[in-house]
């Protein structure tokens, strides 16, 4: 019997394009990794939407004095945007440095080490590919490298245990510094919808709520515009913490209907709200579509940290937001369900979240 919280996701195991790059000189695309099937355009440098993504000061935001204030702006920006950029957060700039530099190493070791770390048959963590569900589906340009992290009984034994030691104290530090992070975060989002906090407390406690991280590898690509990075997604999540790994840009949110670039402030994060807050906010925070984008010359790379109700909960609107609305906008259901559904399709935007829709 599967154990309490544990979960069997998988995706068809695909070749690396980090080798790809590297081993070929490749000068055209191949044709599983051609998109047409997407929209390419994006908002050019002049659009004032550039830079207009809200930044929210985390000291601010928990100094009692002006707390009012930016508690106020980071509604805004949950409700308006789904996304921010985060400032003043209080983790070193010298430990996000180094996070930034093992991520680059981990990827960069050698093919026979990262081997090791291979995502294994019917199982998603590890080196590799998500949401790959058919043999003839296109590919993203890119690698990933995914794992579970807390609950530590989630861990799996042959990945974060097994990782190179100065690696893994470094993410076991990264994981506890935004987890508090995000503890914050979704606390304030709670005062500031007046939801009752041990609602939200119950959902993302220290026992049982899931944080996971996805690191990403895109290689340069000779022909980026024939070619996705990451495909157009919601994240199937509660809040998302995004780290850029190096100085390259390449992620892009879908505003007003157009793909906006976003530029990262020097040692902030991007935060975005996941389907789970979307469903627990009753739709007053909205998760927005991103997508990873890739350039001719230069290599990016990103973490996102995922943070979510433990499997077993139920989640739902917030009864106490519900009352006052009067109406529920989506239907309850157990986190696994979800999460089941969400690894078992192709990614495609919002549309698995819009499935539950009341
Ligand atoms: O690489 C990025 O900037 C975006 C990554 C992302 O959206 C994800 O991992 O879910
Ligand atoms: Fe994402």
């Amino acid at each position: 019997m599967e154990s309490k919280g544990a979960a069997k996701w998988s995706s068809i195991i695909v070749p690396s394009v980090q080798e790809m790059v590297k081993e070929k000189m490749i000068t055209t695309v191949p044709p599983r990794y051609v998109r047409s099937d997407q929209d390419k355009t994006e908002v050019t440098d002049g659009s004032s939407l550039i830079t207009e993504i809200p930044i929210i000061d985390m000291k601010l935001l928990c100094s009692s004095t002006a707390m009012d204030s930016e508690v106020e702006k980071l509604d805004f920006a949950c409700k308006e945007w789904g996304f921010f950029q985060l400032v003043n957060h209080g983790i070193d700039p010298s430990f996000l440095d180094k996070t930034k530099s093992e991520i680059q190493g981990f990827f960069n070791l050698p093919m026979e080490e990262k081997k090791k770390f291979w995502q294994l048959p019917d199982e998603i963590e590890g080196f590799g590919q998500a949401f790959v569900v058919s043999e003839d589906q296109k590919l993203d340009w890119a690698d990933m490298y995914f794992h579970t992290v807390q609950p530590i009984e989630l861990r799996r034994p042959h990945l974060f245990p097994k990782l190179p030691l100065s690696f893994r104290d470094t993410m076991e530090r990264y994981s506890a510094e935004v987890h508090n992070v995000a503890k914050i975060l979704i606390a304030k989002m709670a005062r500031a919808l007046e939801i009752k906090p041990e609602e939200m407390l119950k959902l993302f406690d220290d026992v049982d709520s899931v944080q996971s991280m996805r690191m990403n590898y895109y290689p340069p690509c000779p022909q980026p515009d024939k070619v996705i990075g990451l495909t157009p997604h919601s994240d199937a999540v509660g809040l998302t913490i995004l780290l850029q790994v190096n100085e390259v840009e390449g992620l892009q949110i879908k505003k007003d209907g157009k793909w906006v670039p976003v530029s990262p402030l020097p040692n902030s994060f991007i935060v975005n709200i996941g389907d789970i807050l979307e469903i627990i906010t009753n739709g007053t925070y909205r998760s927005i579509e991103h997508r990873g984008v890739v350039n001719s010359e230069k290599e990016r790379l990103s973490i996102a940290t995922f943070h979510f109700p433990g499997m077993y909960k139920e989640v739902g609107p917030a009864k106490s937001l519900v009352q006052r609305q009067k109406v529920a906008k989506f239907k309850r259901l157990i986190m696994k369900e979800y999460m089941d559904g969400f690894y078992s399709r192709e990614l495609d935007g919002k549309s698995y979240l819009d499935a539950l829709r009341i």
